[in-house]
C-alpha cells in the first residue's frame, strides 16, 4: 500500500538541473507531488520561463536530470523530445492553431501521439465538454474570447492525460474582469487533476488563489519556497517581501532587539538571537509630524521618498538617515492631515508587538 508519507518521498516531478543562456545562469531544482500545483514567481528574467521550457523539453539543459513518475525524461544520457514527455503546456498566448477548428485543436496532440482521427476527435470532444466548451468546437480560434481560448487550451493540453501540466502566465492575456472569473474556474480544473502542476505567475493574488505551493526564483536560483501563506508572511527576500507588500530588515538578534544594518537597534516582542529578519506591514507605521516620546515604540527620523495611491490607502515610500527604506500605508485622510509632499522630514513609529521576527 501507498501510504501518504511514501507520495511525499517519492514527488511526481523531481527535476534538479542547470542550464546556461549566454551570461544567464539558472541552476535548479523543484518537485511536485501528485494532485499539487506549484507556482513559479520571480522578477522579470528571473529564470521562471528558462525552467518551463526546460521541463517541456524545448531546452536542453548543461547537466542534471528530469523524472516524471520515475521515467526518465532528460539526464546525461537520455532526451526526451516534447511530444515524447507526459507533459501538457499551455502557452501565454495560448498558440491554438488559427486554420484548424477548437476540435481539431484539442485532437491535435492526440493525433501526433498516434491516435486515428475518429478516436482522436471523439476523445477531443469529451475533454472540451469537460470543461464546459462543447459547444465551441466547430469554431475557429479567432472567434474565441480570452476565457474561451484559455479553455480550449486547458482541454488541449490535458486531452493526452499528461502527467505534468504546465502552464506559462495562464491569466496574463486576460483583462481584470475575466481574469476573475477564469482564475477561480482554473482552479476548479487544477484541483480535478491527478498529475502535478507548474504554473508561472506575476500576480501575487492569482499564485495565492492557484498554487499549493510557491517557488521563488531570483536571478536563476529558488531563494524560497512554501506554501502561499508561509511565504507572504516570512518573506526572505526584498523581491518576496514587495510581493506580499511587507516590510523586511535584516538584521541581528540581540535580547529584545535587533540590531539592523545601519547599527540602529529596534525592540521585537519577544528574546532573540542571531541573524534574523524583522517583518511589518505597511499599515502598522504611523507617521509624525513632531516626534513622539514616552511610547513603547520604534522610532526614526524619515524623508518621505514616494508617495501612491494603492486600493483606498496611500503607500508612503520612506527612507530613514542612516538609508533604511520602508513603506507606509496610511489613508488619503492622514496624507491631507499631515500635509504630505515628497521629500518631506517626518517621524516613523512601529510598535514592537507588529513587528514579526524569524531567523535568517
Ligand atoms: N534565447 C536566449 N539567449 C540568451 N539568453 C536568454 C535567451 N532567452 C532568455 N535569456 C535570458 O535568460 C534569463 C531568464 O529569462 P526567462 O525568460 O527565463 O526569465 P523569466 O523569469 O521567465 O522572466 P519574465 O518574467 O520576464 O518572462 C534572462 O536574463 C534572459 O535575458
Amino acid at each position: 500500500m501507498v501510504t501518504a508519507r511514501d507520495q511525499a518521498l517519492n514527488p511526481l516531478l523531481v527535476a534538479d538541473f542547470q542550464v546556461r543562456r549566454g551570461d544567464f545562469d539558472l541552476e535548479l531544482q523543484v518537485t511536485a507531488e501528485p494532485g499539487e500545483v506549484v507556482a513559479l514567481v520571480g522578477p522579470n528574467g528571473a529564470g521562471k520561463t528558462t525552467t518551463l521550457r526546460v521541463l517541456a523539453g524545448l531546452l536542453a539543459p548543461q547537466r542534471g536530470s528530469i523524472l516524471v513518475d520515475g521515467q526518465v525524461l532528460a539526464d546525461t544520457r537520455v532526451w526526451l523530445p516534447p511530444y515524447q514527455r507526459p507533459v501538457g503546456v499551455v502557452f501565454q498566448d495560448y498558440l491554438l492553431f488559427p486554420h484548424l477548428t477548437v476540435l481539431d485543436n484539442v485532437a491535435f496532440g492526440l493525433r501526433t501521439r498516434g491516435l486515428a482521427r475518429s478516436v482522436a476527435r471523439a476523445r477531443a470532444a469529451e475533454w472540451l465538454a469537460r470543461m464546459d466548451a462543447g459547444d465551441l468546437a466547430p469554431l475557429r480560434p479567432q472567434q474565441l474570447s480570452g476565457g474561451q481560448a484559455q479553455r480550449v487550451a486547458l482541454a488541449r493540453s490535458l486531452a493526452p492525460e499528461p502527467r505534468l501540466l504546465l502552464l506559462d502566465e495562464p491569466l496574463a492575456a486576460l483583462d481584470a474582469r475575466t481574469r476573475l472569473l477564469i482564475r477561480g474556474e482554473l482552479r476548479r480544473h487544477l484541483a480535478g487533476f491527478t498529475g502535478a502542476t507548474i504554473v508561472i505567475t506575476h500576480d501575487p493574488t492569482d499564485a495565492a488563489v492557484l498554487a499549493d505551493r510557491l517557488v521563488v526564483i531570483e536571478n536563476g536560483r529558488m531563494v524560497q519556497t512554501g506554501t502561499p501563506q508561509e511565504v507572504a508572511r516570512r518573506p526572505r527576500t526584498d523581491y518576496v517581501a514587495r510581493l506580499s507588500g511587507l516590510n523586511l530588515l535584516p538584521g541581528v538578534g540581540v535580547d529584545h532587539g535587533v540590531r539592523l544594518a545601519d547599527g540602529s537597534l529596534i525592540t521585537v516582542p519577544s528574546p532573540v538571537a542571531g541573524p534574523v529578519f524583522a517583518a511589518f506591514r505597511p499599515s502598522a507605521v504611523a507617521l509624525w509630524r513632531t516626534r513622539p516620546d514616552g511610547s513603547p515604540r520604534n522610532v526614526w527620523s524619515v524623508v518621505v521618498r514616494g508617495l501612491e495611491p494603492y486600493g483606498d490607502s496611500v503607500r508612503v515610500e520612506l527612507e530613514s538617515a542612516s538609508d533604511l527604506s520602508f513603506v507606509a500605508e496610511v489613508t488619503p485622510a492622514a496624507v491631507a492631515d499631515l500635509g504630505l509632499t515628497i521629500g518631506d522630514r517626518l517621524w516613523a513609529t512601529v510598535k514592537a508587538s507588529e513587528i514579526e521576527v524569524y531567523p535568517r
